[in-house]
């Protein structure tokens, strides 16, 4: 095999071999082997720190304590949170909510997001932005005016993002107002190394100028390795589900100090990621129930009909973050997975307000499903609810009916953290016969605050959603072809990162030297056999290209594997669309 050698490859770009026959699985399987990958995020042992080990404890702890000041002088002191595609929208969800509890606290909301590409990455996926360090700086100084400490906390789960490092590189100039936290989950000696055009550094040489300043107890590196991910390099999945553990651990620990005065040691951070550990197995318990939500999703992208989530408040949310991600990752249509909040940008309450005005992907409200969409709603297509408790039921009832109507499959997810009332159970199974009901395990104490404990009690069922739209996404995506062994064959290059990943794809699925594999790749995205004249382009325009192009990893496959030109191999797909079909096809001609 003349892949990279795996122990210099990041741990999130590894192939991981729990999950080497996801593709092949069933239904149940695929949520099984997702169960087991969630749990090895939690339990870490990759010869380096994990989420629980007492490194990373510490350096919660620490964070808890920085942030905690800030939550005290919220006047001119503030949180930075900031992040690329998944790890934004975590950073995004992680400051909005944390300010409304705040503000239900009675204290001020001292929270703010950054995402690359800005609010309309919220929704949709913007990618080349990630690459660009500068934007990320101006976009970060921007952001602080006026403040005279700030935390930052800069999310990039490979430790590869040059946007995140632009801004990190920033805090650490301007060390007398900025205490810089970076999160991640690889080793630092894995940050990513590759040139950054326009600028003179690696994310890897900010990576360590950031352990010196920890060394100097100026910054922080939160980095606990949560092992390779489900489908390879997809750290929407574990690296979101860690981010979001992390964070959210850190922001009600802090709040909890600030608002209850208590104090706050390594046992209360492990009750709460402990808390995490349970929820995983609280969910996956249902395993059988959401394999039929992955069957039922599965088969409507077969029968090119769509997925639609439907959810009030955060839940809601969650549903619109995980459609977001499967354009980049499985080359699929932006209308293919959809999310609807009930009371769109209102309840979003994100920074520039209302996007309606972009276009029809960021309309968003169940009122706008309703005027676009209801109309052609048919029962190729699937409709899955996300509730946090049962008494949202009454909200979705006239909904979920309309589109029954359709001949639907019209399914629920709800988490529950009481013991659920029987009644209560019926009517939920007459509008939903088909739905996953998670009892979630008891919170950690979080002190006598009634806010704090509804909020303990959100982000958990938060994370509870994200595992069982993950599941649902990916299954689905699976079912139609999008995966092969466990890579995501239908990669859209759409920054620096997703065009040398989508070289290893192609080297390691045919076993080619990796200057075959980056011609492949080319003579797929340019649609040409002679790529002599295309070795000098810079990869941001290989990018612009990559963002319009579809389908180049699965031609660039079948021109490394069988030897075709772009053009032989595009017919071959539109004969047998899923890729390891078609590879064994052209085999067995
Ligand atoms: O900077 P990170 O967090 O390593 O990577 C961010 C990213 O490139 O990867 C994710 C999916 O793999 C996307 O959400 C996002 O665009």
């Amino acid at each position: 095999m003349m892949a990279a050698a795996t122990s210099t490859l990041p741990f999130t770009e590894r192939s991981n071999p729990l999950t080497q026959n996801i593709d092949v699985a069933d239904c149940k399987g695929i949520v099984d082997i997702l169960h087991s990958c969630d749990e090895e995020m939690l339990a870490g042992s990759f010869q380096f720190p994990g989420l629980q080990d007492d490194s990373t404890v510490r350096t919660i702890l620490g964070a808890v304590d920085h942030i905690a000041a800030i939550m005290q002088e919220p006047e001119d002191h503030l949180v930075v949170m900031s992040g690329c595609g998944t790890s934004g929208r975590m950073a995004f969800l992680a400051a909005t909510t944390c300010n409304r509890l705040l503000i239900q606290s009675g204290r001020k909301a001292c929270c703010v997001y950054l995402i690359a590409g800005g609010d309309r990455a919220l929704l949709t996926s913007q990618e080349a932005p990630e690459d660009d360090p500068l934007l990320g700086a101006s976009e970060l100084q921007q952001a602080v005016t006026g403040k005279k400490k700030v935390f930052y906390i800069g999310i990039t789960c490979g430790l590869s993002a040059p946007y995140v490092a632009g801004q990190l590189d920033y805090c650490l100039q301007h060390l007398e107002t900025f205490t810089p936290l970076l999160m991640g989950f690889n080793p630092v000696q894995l940050a990513r190394d590759h040139g950054i055009e326009k600028w003179d550094k690696t994310v890897k040489d900010v990576v360590v100028e950031m352990e010196q300043a920890t060394k100097d107890n100026k910054a922080f590196i939160l980095n606990p390795v949560v092992g390779p991910e489900p489908i390879t390099g997809s750290t929407r999945m574990k690296g979101g589900s860690a981010t979001k553990i992390l964070l959210d651990t850190i922001l009600l620990l802090a709040a909890q100090k600030t608002v209850d005065q208590c104090a706050i040691n390594e046992h209360t951070v492990r009750t709460f990621l402990g808390a995490y550990s349970q929820c995983v197995e609280s969910v996956y318990s249902k395993a059988d129930d959401i394999s039929c939500l992955v069957s039922n999703a599965g088969k409507s992208l077969q029968a090119s009909g769509h997925i639609y989530y439907f959810g009030l408040g955060t839940a809601g949310i969650m549903g619109c973050i995980d459609a977001s991600e499967c354009v980049p990752t499985y080359g699929s249509d932006p209308t293919d997975v959809r999310g609807f909040v009930r009371g769109g940008y209102d309840t979003l309450n994100n920074a520039a307000g209302c996007l309606d005005n972009l276009g029809p992907l960021y309309r968003l409200s169940w009122k706008n499903f309703c005027d676009d969409i209801l109309g052609r709603f048919n029962s190729s297509d699937s409709a899955i609810f996300l509730l946090s408790s049962p008494d949202e039921l009454g909200d979705c009832t006239e909904l979920a009916e309309q589109l029954k109507k359709t001949g639907v499959h019209v399914m629920a997810v709800l988490y529950n953290f009481q013991p659920t009332d029987a009644k209560v159970m019926v009517s939920f199974s007459t509008v939903f016969p088909q739905s996953v009901l998670l009892q979630m395990p008891p919170v950690p104490a979080t002190g006598g605050s009634t806010a704090l404990r509804a909020a303990a009690c959100r982000r958990l069922g938060e994370f509870a959603l994200k595992l069982v739209c993950n599941s649902v996404s990916t299954g689905a995506h699976i079912m139609v072809g999008k995966v092969f062994q466990n890579f995501m064959v239908d990669v859209q290059i759409r920054n620096n990162k997703l065009f040398y990943r989508a070289i290893r794809i192609v080297q390691h699925l045919s076993d080619c030297s990796q200057d075959t594999a980056t011609r492949a790749v080319l003579s797929a995205l340019y649609d040409t056999d002679d790529v002599t004249s295309l070795a000098d382009i810079n990869v941001s325009q290989h990018v612009e290209r990559g963002t319009k192009q579809g389908k180049v990893v699965p031609v660039a496959l079948l021109c490394a594997a069988l030897q075709l030109s772009p053009r032989q191999a595009r017919q071959q797909l539109m004969v047998t669309p899923v890729i390891r079909h078609a590879i064994l096809a052209g085999i067995n001609k």
